[in-house]
């Protein structure tokens, strides 16, 4: 496990007698996809929680870049370097592209503003953003607002957003979610560049685009991973296929 650069160990969390997430261990290593995937109630929003530092396992571990994180906020763990995917409801509307992702850009310096320098010209937010704006092939919407983009174009802004902060790992929470056919075919190609500068951690209900784009799958279920491999294994796996895919 040298080279992951996020681990989960034996995370624990209950709600009352309810174990919603039960002895959960998993990586996310440089240059990969790994899907984290499972039924409604399977506990992967509790799961995400624990990672993102919204909500404090019982018992295990969650270490970012060999760097144990479990105890810190999330602004924190966003500092770290702990990046996932902002909703479609944080972005500004009438705002352009790149001021929502200069915006993004801000929130991670914190206190650091500029108040002598208009934000448009501040360099130091400017630069990251454009960098992130290409990263996700939107050059020629950056001084579009929001409100023009289509729901596609608005999920590669909440990537670019995640992006701009330089994540060493993004966490994606159903990026293809609403999104139809040629979002979600545009979408899959960028992430599969992108996996090879930063690894995602996918958590997705669309089943053709995580079998397309994961490296390795996780499957949880009743808050336990009953299964791990690649596209193939968890397809064949009979308990998978029975807890999982409905046969
Ligand atoms: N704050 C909470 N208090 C009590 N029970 C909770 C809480 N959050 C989640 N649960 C329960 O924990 C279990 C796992 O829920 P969770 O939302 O993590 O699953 P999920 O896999 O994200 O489901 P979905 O795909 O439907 O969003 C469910 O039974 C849920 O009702």
């Amino acid at each position: 496990m040298s080279d992951a650069v996020l681990t989960l160990s034996h995370l624990h969390k209950s709600f009352g007698a309810l174990q919603a997430t039960h002895d959960v261990s998993l990586d996310l290593k440089a240059g990969e996809i790994h899907a984290l995937i499972g039924p409604n109630g399977a506990g992967k929003s509790t799961l995400i929680g624990q990672i993102t530092g919204h909500l404090m396992p019982d018992r295990g571990e969650v270490r970012l870049a060999g760097e144990n994180i479990t105890a810190l906020s999330v602004a924190q763990r966003a500092r770290r370097g702990l990046g996932r995917s902002f909703q479609v409801s944080s972005l500004a509307d009438s705002l352009s592209v790149l001021r929502n992702v200069m915006i993004a850009v801000q929130g991670l310096q914190g206190h650091s503003f500029h108040f002598w320098k208009p934000v448009h010209r501040d360099a130091s937010l400017v630069e990251p953003a454009r960098a992130a704006i290409a990263r996700m092939q939107l050059e020629s919407r950056a001084e579009t607002p929001v409100s023009e983009l289509s729901h596609g174009e608005r999920r590669q802004v909440e990537v670019a957003c995640a992006l701009a902060l330089k994540p060493r790992a993004l966490l994606l929470d159903e990026p293809m979610a609403g999104l139809g056919p040629e979002g979600s075919a545009r979408l899959t190609e960028l992430l599969e560049e992108l996996k090879h500068e930063v690894p995602i951690l996918l958590i997705e209900h669309d089943m053709d685009a995580v079998f397309r784009l994961a490296d390795r799958i996780s499957v949880l279920v009743a808050g336990q991973v009953i299964a791990h491999g690649v596209s193939d294994e968890i397809r064949a796996n009979p308990l998978v296929r029975e807890a999982y895919l409905g046969d």
